[in-house]
């Protein structure tokens, strides 16, 4: 029962979308950020860690903009807080897909005596799932996703996110966040066909380009496969997403790529599309910038 977004933008007085900017201001990806939505603050730095199935990423955000970074193998994480925390003083918002270490970590920061908040569908500010069955089940990245393209593009918005798995979160005028997709990211394709099937090598994902249609040799037979063959996923997926918002009597949705999505053969052949890569962490500070302005407003 989250608030409609528009309702948020009004009350609140944030998020002012305008396409006109977003279609123009072609400069520089925060920079384009800050102009064409997010939320404005005096110096309201946030600590954000955003923890995913393969790796975790830390960020110092200040004013929208991403300051001191890093990133880790998840399993890194929990040893590696003490240093993150002492990285900045500001409140942390952070999200994680994996329920046990979500546990630790939350009781870890609140033995750290560190402000700290959870983006969780529960507390996600401005964002709303009121046609969801089940928003409880929605991965928290994907809710970072979703504000962060909120306060990018502004709604509707598809975004497109590979890491350890595909997801598009998918986000409308009407009802939020209403839903989205998820598939193996590309690393499960390639890594999966060479250890499953005794005859085919290995196929960093990195290293694919776009090459023959057809393959004539094992390893660029594997490569059109995951090259083309995703590609072609993608497509058709982003297909359906534009006739169901068509359907819902959407505009059509702003699409904005991030993770793996904005690298490689994929960026190259989405190349029509905006490419942010940390639209993750950028909404989870969103978020805490959201939460900030509402205790404000009382
Ligand atoms: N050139 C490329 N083109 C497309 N995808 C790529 C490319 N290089 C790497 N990838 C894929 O992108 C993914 C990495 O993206 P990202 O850094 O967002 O995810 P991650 O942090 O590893 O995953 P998670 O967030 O699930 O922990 C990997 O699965 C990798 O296979
Ligand atoms: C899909 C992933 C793995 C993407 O990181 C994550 O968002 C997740 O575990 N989600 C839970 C299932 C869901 O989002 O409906
Ligand atoms: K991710």
């Amino acid at each position: 029962m989250g608030e409609d977004p528009n309702a948020w933008n009004n009350k609140h007085g944030h998020l002012q979308y305008d396409k006109s900017m977003a279609k123009t201001v072609m400069t520089n990806d925060i920079n384009q950020f800050r102009q064409v939505g997010m939320t404005e603050h005096n110096s309201t730095e946030v600590l954000i860690i955003d923890i995913g199935n393969t790796r975790a990423k830390w960020a110092v955000v200040e004013n929208q903009t991403v300051g001191r970074r890093g990133v880790m193998p998840t399993d890194d994480l929990l040893a590696t807080l003490p240093e993150i925390l002492e990285e900045s003083d500001a409140p942390v918002s952070w999200s994680c897909v994996i329920p046990d270490l979500a546990d630790l970590l939350s009781n870890a920061l609140l033995k750290s005596g560190r402000q700290a908040w959870r983006l969780t569908c529960h507390d996600a500010p401005g964002l709303s799932f009121t046609t969801y069955p089940k928003p409880e089940q929605i991965g928290h990245d994907r809710i970072a996703n979703a504000i962060g393209a909120q306060a990018l593009v502004g709604s509707p918005a598809a975004v497109i996110d590979i890491g350890t798995a595909m997801t598009f979160d998918l986000v409308t005028m009407q009802y939020g966040f209403i839903g989205g997709i998820i598939a193996p990211g590309l690393a499960m394709m390639t890594d999966y066909l060479q250890e499953k099937v005794s005859l085919l090598p290995e196929l960093p994902p990195e290293n694919l380009t776009l090459g023959p249609r057809i393959g004539r040799s094992t390893i660029e037979a594997m490569s059109v496969g995951c090259t083309r063959g995703y590609l072609g996923m993608i497509q058709t997926l982003l297909e359906g997403v534009r006739e169901e918002f068509s359907e819902l009597g959407e505009d059509e949705p702003t699409v904005i790529l991030t993770g793996g999505a904005t690298r490689g053969f994929i960026r190259e052949a989405l190349s029509e599309y905006r490419a942010e890569p940390d639209l993750t962490l950028l909404g989870l500070a969103e978020a805490q910038l959201r939460r900030l302005a509402s205790s404000k407003s009382g």
